[in-house]
């Protein structure tokens, strides 16, 4: 704290821009909370203001924190166009300059002492305004390969924070002197589950494995199916908490009704896992799920073994490159194409169900991948950039 001068702090206004998906929004909220624990050592509290998309999950969020909140006007340009899209194109074409010129009067209006972006389009016209205004400009990666929004904000920024250390390589040589991996903030609430709770809490007994299934926010039909298809092999070896999503809550309910009477009290299966999720992870002796930049961040920090079925068919997607990156270091195992079949599920579910030091060896490799103190690293860089200026 001895190198941020009192007076810096005083007068210290962050514009925190970010939002869309979860993945970009829950980072920043990370950030904001652990900004106001550390400035409050200093009996301060700092004056803030989250710019976000109009009825977007960050307009929710920034409600519920008690953070000011301001919506700018977005637009998205496809590269390859529907006939439908060209028409939507059209129309953002006319919002892209609208939503400018709304960033500069909010960055001019608030002279922020420094401009944090956690991702998204609506980063793209606050991180112009910032240094327009000649604002330290922060941006935060939460995926191993940069989005379009933040390739262009890298060009710009101040500093460049990463969640992981390859996201280096996707860096231009001069991008790279401005950027520093600190990881991807997670929730707090994360570090305190208990496996006792996390087993009692659905009946499950803590003697025998548990797997915890998790396809991301919204669920992932591709891991439910799969997993329907192994539950009854699988199920007299491990209990099974399962995520399924809401659009898949009722066939999985089915799925459940189906399972022999003496093993369906092993399964228990929830559309969304809210403030259950700390002893829901801590009771979780393997994860299978999406290599969504935010579930990884979490597995990794919390050192959980996992079986990673990446999202999206394209061979550059960002979840195959998270998953590929982990399993080339025996961090987890991913399924994927070909691979991503019942039988091939039901081999490694079995292979680290029944083999603890296989599960203990691939725990280690994870960890060394997590940065549990990613928002205290990002926190350091935005009070360490606001006391140095632009
Ligand atoms: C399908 C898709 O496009 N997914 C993208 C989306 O992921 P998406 O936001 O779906 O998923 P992430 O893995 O990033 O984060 C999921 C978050 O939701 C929480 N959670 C999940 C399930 C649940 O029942 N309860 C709960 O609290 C997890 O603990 C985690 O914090 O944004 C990520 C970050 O840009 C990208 O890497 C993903 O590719």
């Amino acid at each position: 704290m001895s190198v941020y001068s009192a007076q810096h702090l005083q007068q210290f206004r962050l514009v925190v821009t970010g939002g869309g998906t979860g993945g970009h929004t829950y980072p920043a909220l990370t950030t904001i909370n652990a900004l106001r624990e550390r400035l409050a050592l200093a009996g301060i509290e700092p004056d803030l203001l989250w710019v976000g998309v109009h009825g977007g999950l960050e307009e929710k969020i920034s409600a519920r924190a008690g953070v000011p909140f301001r919506a700018i006007t977005t637009g998205k340009l496809r590269r390859t166009p529907t006939p439908r899209e060209l028409w939507r194109n059209v129309v953002d074409a006319f919002r892209i300059p609208i939503g400018i010129g709304q960033a500069v009067l909010t960055v001019a209006r608030n002279r922020p002492s420094v401009v944090l972006s956690t991702g998204g389009y609506v980063s793209v016209p606050i991180g112009l305004a910032s240094r327009l205004f000649g604002v330290p400009y922060l941006m935060h990666e939460q995926t191993l390969a940069l989005g379009l929004a933040n390739r262009i904000l890298a060009k710009f920024a101040t500093r460049i924070l990463l969640s992981q250390e390859p996201s280096l390589q996707h860096l231009t040589p001069k991008a790279r002197e401005r950027a520093v991996v600190t990881g991807n903030p997670i929730r707090p609430e994360l570090f305190t589950g208990d496996r006792d709770k996390g087993a009692a809490a659905f009946g499950l007994d803590p003697r025998v494995p548990i797997v915890v299934v998790t396809g991301g926010a919204a669920g992932a039909q591709q891991i439910n199916r799969l997993l329907a298809a192994v539950l009854p092999d699988v199920l007299p070896y491990c209990q099974v908490i399962h995520q399924c999503g809401s659009l898949s809550y009722a066939e999985m309910q089915q799925v459940a009704a189906q399972l022999p009477p003496a093993l369906a009290h092993r399964y228990k299966v929830l559309d969304f896992i809210h403030e259950q999720m700390p002893d829901v992870l801590a009771a979780a002796d393997v994860v299978l799920a999406r290599s969504g930049a935010g579930t990884v961040a979490e597995l990794t920090a919390l050192g959980k073994p996992s079986i990673l079925i990446p999202y999206g068919a394209s061979a550059g997607g960002e979840q195959r490159s998270t998953a590929k990156h982990l399993a080339g270091l025996g961090a987890a195992i991913m399924l994927d194409g070909p691979t991503a079949t019942p039988e091939h599920l039901r081999t490694e579910l079995m292979s680290l169900v029944s083999d603890p030091s296989r599960r203990t060896a691939m725990a280690h490799s994870a960890a060394a991948q997590g940065h549990p103190d990613a928002a205290d690293k990002v926190v350091n860089e935005i009070l360490t950039v606001a006391s140095r200026g632009a």
